[in-house]
């Protein structure tokens, strides 16, 4: 039987023994096997020892990389989420040109069927994708396809925009390091619109939807440059006649609601090739383009006097405003749009003063007149201030007694150069700039501080503007004159003319009944003219009529004057009114308005106005007043 082998080291441990040699040393034999199993052991704990070190090692590398895929994890969650999120669809092909990113996003800006366009498809496929969504037609879609393809290899940035369906895509397109690239889709359709929005905006009147000044000035040059080429125009510059007074009485609704009206009025009488423009508040400018003669301006003009005349209904309102226009012609009348339009403003400036509900060209010496204009403000604020103003007396008698029972306050100007200007040429101006507050105010200080002088049944009457109606410091004024002057309110006449009740009908009551509260009188001058409204003798209860000089006048004539004088005399008898006729000239004047009922007279036959020392010397020398000449 063979022995079994011994392992090597044994057989070393027992040659040291002397085991080959005779009799082994059992002791030092087994001294060696345990130092063996000693040495074992520490070598079997070393190794133990590193191999939980390296384990642990292992599991700290572990929980690193679990920590890394972790955090890799929430990044890609997050790029993920970023990318879904964006409102910018994003494909991104590798060198191959194959799509290796693309989001949800992208297949709503392409306009194709959600889910259509998928990671791994080439580039062609993607391309055919939206051909089949007809955005591109096989030919554009091959233009496109090559386009890319150039843009692929040059490997540079492009960025254009193009229709998809109904929408406007933005597209960049970057090149990326190692080949591939990465495009990137913006849907600008509502960017766009907002933008043509601010656009249309920045061009176009709010309210009506008409071309604003900037456009109408854009039009205006381009017809200018045709107008170089021989091809004239019009400018037709519009202002609404008595839009004020409804906008004031029944409000800016209704006030907005008419403009609009207007506006359709207006847009149906011109043609395609005109440009309809609002300028602000009621006024409008219409460009008349291939003008073929001057008469073309003036049917237009009377087309569009007509139509904006007629009867509006609004709100279950009647309404009626009329038009004043004028016209330019270009190129004669000016060389670019400001001109014109200046020159087109003047000759609406002529027809609104000659009557309105009319149209005037543009004449060159309206410019001149309109700068005489201007020099004349200039010198009125001027006069204000140098004290160039005088305020004369007329004489009001008593037609039963033919005594002076007052005095019409009537202002004048004595200018430095032009000398005396009269109160018909320059109150308006007044009332325009506003000046006639500052002005109607020293009026009826002077005019009150006058008559505290006279004998105490003696009243002045002062005339007082509807501009001045329009300040609530009127009453206040009035009050303070006669604070000032210490005369009774009693003694102090207001004339107005009837257009104060065109105006805000509810506060102008309100002043008139607050003067009527310090004692005032309210007399309604010039009566007879303008709108006669009986309603408005009805809302107030005027002191006083004045019958208009133009009636007095013709009293000696043939024809209607005297009915007209005996019938408001009439009616001021049965309101409880007194009733002056105005521009008493001759003695068969005064004796048909005496026969006529009329109480009161006025005019050159008892004496023109005169300065206020000349008023008291008649009053102090005359008992009665006799027929003057
Ligand atoms: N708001 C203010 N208006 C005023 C003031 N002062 C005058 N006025 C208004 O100016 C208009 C013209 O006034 P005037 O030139 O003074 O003419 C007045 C009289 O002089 C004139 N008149 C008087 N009698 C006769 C006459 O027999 N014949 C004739 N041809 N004219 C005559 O009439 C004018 C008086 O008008 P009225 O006021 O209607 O009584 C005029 O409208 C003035 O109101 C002012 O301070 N503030």
């Amino acid at each position: 039987m063979n022995a079994a082998p011994v392992h090597r080291l044994f057989a070393a441990q027992l040659a040291k023994v002397g085991a080959a040699s005779g009799e082994p040393d059992l002791d030092r034999l087994g001294q060696l096997v345990s130092d063996s199993y000693a040495a074992a052991e520490r070598e079997r704990r070393r190794a133990n020892r590193a191999l939980g070190l390296m384990a642990e090692e292992l599991e700290n590398a572990n929980e690193r990389l679990r920590e890394v895929v972790a955090t890799l994890q929430v990044q890609n969650g997050r790029f993920e989420a970023a990318l879904e999120n964006m409102s910018l669809g994003i494909a991104m092909y590798d060198a191959e040109e194959r799509l290796v990113v693309a989001n949800t996003r992208l297949c709503e800006v392409l306009c194709v069927p959600p889910g259509s366009l998928r990671v791994g498809m080439t580039f062609s496929e993607v391309v055919a994708v939206c051909t089949e969504a007809h955005h591109f037609s096989e030919t554009r879609a091959s233009e496109v396809y090559e386009f890319r393809r150039r843009v692929f290899a040059a490997g540079s940035a492009f960025q254009f925009e193009e229709p998809r369906g109904r929408n406007i895509v933005a597209v960049t397109t970057r090149a990326l390091d190692g080949g591939g690239c990465i495009l990137t889709f913006e849907d600008m359709t509502e960017r766009r619109r907002a933008e043509a929005q601010v656009e249309h905006m920045a061009r176009h009147d709010a309210l009506t939807g008409l071309a604003n000044r900037t456009l109408l000035r854009g039009r205006l040059e381009e017809a200018l440059a045709r107008a170089s080429r021989g091809e004239s125009f019009a400018v037709l510059y519009l202002d609404l006649d008595r839009f004020k007074a409804v906008n004031d009485t029944l409000g800016h609704p209704v006030g907005d609601e008419l403009l609009r009206a207007v506006t359709a009025r207006l847009r149906a009488s011109i043609r395609e090739v005109d440009t309809a423009a609002r300028l602000g508040g009621d006024e409008f400018a219409v460009v008349q383009a291939s003008l073929h003669q001057p008469q073309d301006a003036t049917v237009l003009a009377r087309r569009l006097i007509e139509e904006l005349s007629r009867p509006y209904e609004i709100q279950g309102q009647q309404l009626v405003v009329g038009t004043s226009i004028g016209i330019a012609l270009a190129p004669e009348d000016g060389a670019s749009a400001d001109v014109l339009l200046k020159h087109a403003d003047l000759a609406l400036y002529r027809a609104k003063s000659e009557g309105r509900g009319t149209w005037r060209f543009f004449e060159r010496e309206m410019d001149a007149q309109m700068q005489a204009r201007r020099r004349l403000e200039l010198d009125l604020r001027r006069a204000l201030a140098e004290q160039e103003f005088q305020l004369l007396f007329q004489p009001l008698v008593h037609v039963g007694s033919r005594r002076i029972i007052g005095f019409e306050a009537l202002v004048r100007w004595h200018h430095p150069e032009r000398g005396l200007i009269s109160p018909a040429e320059f109150i308006p101006l007044a009332e325009e700039t506003g000046l006639i507050m500052p002005l109607g105010e020293w009026v009826l200080h002077t005019a009150c501080r006058e008559a505290a002088s006279w004998p105490e049944q003696v009243s002045v009457a002062v005339n007082v503007s509807a501009v001045q109606f329009r300040s609530p410091l009127l009453v206040d004024a009035v009050a303070a004159a006669l604070r000032a002057s210490g005369l009774p309110g009693s003694r102090l006449e207001i004339e107005v003319t009837e257009s104060i009740m065109l105006q805000d009908n509810v506060a102008t009551l309100a002043i008139l009944h607050r003067l009527h509260g310090l004692g005032v009188r309210i007399s309604m001058d010039d009566f007879g003219t303008g709108y006669s409204s009986l309603s408005y003798l009805r809302s107030f209860p005027f002191d006083k009529i004045k019958i208009d000089q133009s009636f007095v006048r013709d009293l000696d004539k043939q024809g209607d004057a005297r009915a007209i004088v005996s019938a408001i005399s009439g009616l001021g008898r049965s309101l409880g009114m007194s009733t002056t006729a105005e521009g008493v000239e001759t003695q068969e004047q005064f004796e048909q308005l005496r026969a006529d009922g009329c109480l009161e007279a006025q005019g050159y036959l008892f004496g023109r106005p005169m300065p206020a020392r000349d008023a008291s010397a008649l009053l102090r020398h005359q008992r009665a007043v006799q027929p003057a000449g």
